[in-house]
């Protein structure tokens, strides 16, 4: 696999941003983007530094000119591109004392801009084209997405157009193909991305909850109704909501949202005010829906308004060649988050794994990598281990408890090594943690719901949570 070449964009304004990270992603390099010269520096801590950097020079906080004099000290080979609209000789004077490379000048040509990333870049790191989507600043947890073949890197593309403008985008692939990150990344690159981004899975809520769960009820709507619940759609507000398995959704509640993404406004169950809202839907389906449509079962009308474009994911058995770097990735980060050791790949693990047919895709192969972080024994991760991990899937339960406990098998081991010490107590920590934060994302938020599934008294349940966690 070609390196690929990592420029990082340090800019608080998010269009500047955008427009020099979708142009150097189309040029090839992989681009993460930064508002603040802090949330780039706190990633250098956290990951290698890249291979080049263009900075603003005013930014709220600490200043570009700033972040080039802790990079020179802490990098003095990364070569800095210092961008600024305030050509005025102090700043660039600054720059240039401060060692930077190149400096631009705003507002610039992107294909300038670009040409000058390839002049100032060492010789050799010439870009691969691996072109992850961005990972901005205000999410700095987003997950990348992952991948070079020429599926990956049209449908990055059409993402960073579809992003900007507001058509309704309904994302189809099978299971697991990452349909739920495709549209987190079109609200992130959309200029609704400060506002929520709210999803909704439809096949996982009872359909007599699911009205309420979308809009909302007043107090004493129905029965079990005591207080008003606020909506998905008004959660939503001035941001994105996501309806994954929209196929599965009754036909009452299809017309009723029909009527809402046309009118713009609603009212809650049982409710007399006229809620307005402005949410951008983006909807998604691994199920056929134009035969769902022929069946009677989804109507035509709410397709068409739901399917202004199209993002057609791709199966991971049909761009094989991801799998390699994303495999990597899972690894490494599956490692980091376990507190394990890192692992690599021997050429054979990895031809097993690009050899299957990965009938649960990307989330299979994540899967799959975190139980070789936390299983296999050596360094390197042999084909032998590989096979073993495949055929140990089934029966998913099963398997999934298994892999549960070693993780936190290695996770207690790693802990040891290192010497910490009273780790009992933080290991509880986590597991509550998980366990309520798995509850809660499955009632919606509820938590009389959420304790009653677990087992816990709604106090307990309330304790646990801890006094700083917000009540959703
Ligand atoms: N291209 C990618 N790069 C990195 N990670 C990915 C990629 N595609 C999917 N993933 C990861 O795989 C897992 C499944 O992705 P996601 O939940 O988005 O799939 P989905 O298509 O919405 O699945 P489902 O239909 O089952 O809801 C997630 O953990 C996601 O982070």
């Amino acid at each position: 696999m070609a390196e690929t070449t990592r420029v990082w964009v340090v800019d608080d304004d998010r269009a500047v941003r955008f427009v020099l990270a979708t142009a150097l992603r189309e040029a090839g390099y992989e681009v993460d983007g930064f508002d603040s010269a802090q949330a780039a520096l706190d990633a250098l801590h956290a990951r290698p530094a890249p291979d080049l950097l263009f900075t603003d020079v005013r930014m709220p906080g600490e200043g570009g000119l700033a972040l080039l004099e802790k990079l020179k000290a802490a990098h003095p080979r990364l070569p800095v591109i210092v961008m600024s609209a305030y050509t005025d000789i102090a700043s660039t004077a600054g720059a240039f004392r401060g060692g930077a490379h190149e400096f631009l000048s705003k507002p610039f040509d992107l294909d300038d801009a670009v040409a000058l990333a390839e002049r100032v870049l060492p010789k050799g790191a010439a870009p691969a084209a691996p072109a992850a989507m961005t990972i901005t600043a205000e999410t700095a947890r987003a997950e990348a997405l992952i991948g070079s073949t020429p599926a990956m890197r049209a449908l990055f593309r059409s993402i960073g157009r579809l992003a900007q403008a507001p058509v309704s985008v309904l994302i189809t692939g099978e299971t697991g193909t990452g349909k739920e990150l495709v549209a987190r990344a079109l609200h992130r690159e959309s200029p609704r991305a400060r506002k929520p981004f709210v999803a909704l899975n439809t096949a996982a809520i009872p359909a007599e909850l699911l009205e309420s769960e979308l809009f909302g009820h007043e107090a004493g709507a129905f029965t079990g109704a005591q207080k008003r619940h606020v909506g998905r759609f008004e959660q939503a507000d001035g941001g994105s909501l996501f309806l994954d398995e929209i196929g599965d959704m009754p036909l009452p509640l299809q017309t009723r949202l029909l009527r809402v993404l046309a009118e713009g406004e609603f009212f809650r169950v049982g409710g007399r005010e006229l809620i307005r809202v402005d949410v951008r839907v983006i909807a998604a389906t691994h199920q056929p829906l134009e035969m769902l449509v022929a069946d009677g079962r989804f109507r035509a009308d709410l397709l068409h308004r739901l399917d202004v474009v199209r993002l057609q994911l791709p199966p991971l058995r049909e761009r094989r060649e991801d799998v390699p770097e994303l495999a990597e990735a899972f690894l490494h980060s599956a490692a980091r988050k376990l507190g394990a050791p890192a692992k690599r790949f021997a050429k054979g693990a990895m031809e097993r794994l690009q050899a299957h047919d990965w009938p649960g895709n990307v989330r299979e192969l994540e899967n799959l990598c975190w139980r070789l972080a936390a299983l296999a024994p050596g360094e390197a991760i042999t084909r032998a281990d590989v096979d073993e991990a495949i055929a140990a899937k089934a029966p998913a339960a099963i398997d999934g408890a298994a892999a549960w406990e070693s993780a936190l098998a290695a996770w207690a081991r790693a802990q040891l090594q290192q010497g910490n010490e009273g780790i009992h107590a933080e290991a509880r920590e986590r597991f509550d943690r998980a366990l309520l934060e798995a509850a809660l994302a499955h009632t919606g938020g509820r938590r009389s719901e959420a304790a009653t599934r677990l087992g816990l008294g709604r106090n307990t349940l309330t304790r646990k949570l801890g006094p700083g966690r917000k009540r959703r």
